[in-house]
């Protein structure tokens, strides 16, 4: 089949009526999302829960099943990225409830403190996200519909845990940078295989945009900038469109902005995948308007979450939430279907 522009599979509102479908589902849509620490799996799956919002969407982080608060980690000198370090098939057995329609009591980790909470009821939604440093290991993988990875570059990643751990998890600056030293090779042996069976795996580089200037990068970017680069299973051919609004006035403006879009189908690990490259900074209108086309191929008027989650974020944030969140949503209409 040949690729072609085709208005009639252009995105409808109310298409694809999501909302009535997934209410009338009888078991929970359980999508995994995994990554090391500070690589930007929560603000995902925020994401997700911002054009869903939080009557269809609920997240369990599975920072509740360490095995060991800040503390007592400090003595025995492990890392949560150990999976002995984690209650691991307590997390399973409470999927599987979930997954049964079941609520469950959800152990709770407090970063701002460092301890374990009182644990919170979670009543199922329509859709839950699993997500955690161990969500896509073996035990879990039959209780999940989809999984996404998301693999940070150890640079953009260190800058994203130093401010955030500082700020958020009152750590002191230089013990973040011990910290995450520590943790380099138990990464690789413990986290990062679990790309190898994702769905969805999205890479975040420092952006690349200045080895395509001619001569030197001239603009003044409003926010820092990364190279997204989001791995997929294609799927059938026969899907309703969603079209990225790319304004090319960009191009002939004094005040042009990088930007770079690019799909590249591949053979990857044995299988064919289609990779997505974007680079660079898009208006905010743009974003806007592919924030409102995926609610209308989910069948709603607009994205129906908090605007904590979502309107207020940086645009380098939001852009990367709503490539994480199409794939998924693909996903999660195809279940409902
Ligand atoms: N695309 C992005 N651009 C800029 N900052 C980002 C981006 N994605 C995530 N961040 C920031 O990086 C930090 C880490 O993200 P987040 O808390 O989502 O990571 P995490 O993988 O859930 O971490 P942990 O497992 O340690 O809880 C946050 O402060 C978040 O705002
Ligand atoms: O690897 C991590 C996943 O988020 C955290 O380091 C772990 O949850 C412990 O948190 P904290 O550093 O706030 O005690």
């Amino acid at each position: 089949m040949t690729a072609s522009f085709s208005p009639d599979k252009a995105p409808r509102p109310g298409a694809n009526q999501l909302p009535a479908r997934l209410a009338a589902r009888e078991r929970p849509i359980i999508i995994g999302v995994a990554g090391d620490s500070g690589s930007g799996k929560s603000t995902y799956t925020q994401g997700i829960e911002w054009l869903l919002g939080s009557e269809r969407v609920s997240q369990i982080s599975l920072d509740g099943y360490h095995a060991e608060d800040r503390a007592t980690r400090r003595v025995s000198g492990r890392t949560p990225l150990d999976p002995e370090a984690n209650h691991l098939d307590r997390a399973v057995s409470h999927i599987k409830r979930l997954r049964a329609g079941e609520a469950v009591e959800v152990p709770v980790y407090d970063h701002a403190s460092g301890t374990f909470r009182a644990p919170r009821l979670h009543t199922p939604t329509p859709v839950v996200v699993i997500e955690g440093l161990h969500t896509l290991y073996p035990a879990f993988r039959p209780l999940l519909d989809f999984s996404v990875y998301v693999d940070t570059a150890a640079t953009v990643k260190r800058d994203w845990k130093q401010r955030r751990d500082t700020r958020e998890r009152g750590y002191a600056e230089s013990d973040v940078a011990a910290e995450i030293e520590r943790r380099a090779h138990q990464y690789d042996r413990w986290i990062a295989g679990q790309q190898d069976v994702a769905d969805v795996i999205l890479r975040i580089h420092p952006s690349e945009l200045s080895e395509l200037a001619v001569g030197q990068l001239s603009a003044e970017m409003p926010e820092t900038c990364y190279h997204l680069e989001l791995i997929v299973t294609p799927r059938d051919d026969d899907q309703q469109s969603l079209f990225l609004p790319v304004d090319l006035s960009n191009m002939t403006r004094q005040t042009a902005m990088p930007f770079m879009l690019a799909t590249v189908p591949s053979q990857f690990r044995g299988q064919s995948v289609n990779v997505l490259h974007v680079d660079g900074y898009m208006a905010p209108t743009a974003l806007e308007t592919l924030e409102y086309a995926i609610s209308a191929f989910v069948g709603l008027d607009a994205p129906a979450g908090d605007p904590v989650n979502g309107a207020t974020q940086p645009f380098t944030v939001r852009f990367a939430q709503m490539l994480v969140a199409w794939p998924v949503l693909n996903r999660i209409v195809a279940l409902s279907g």
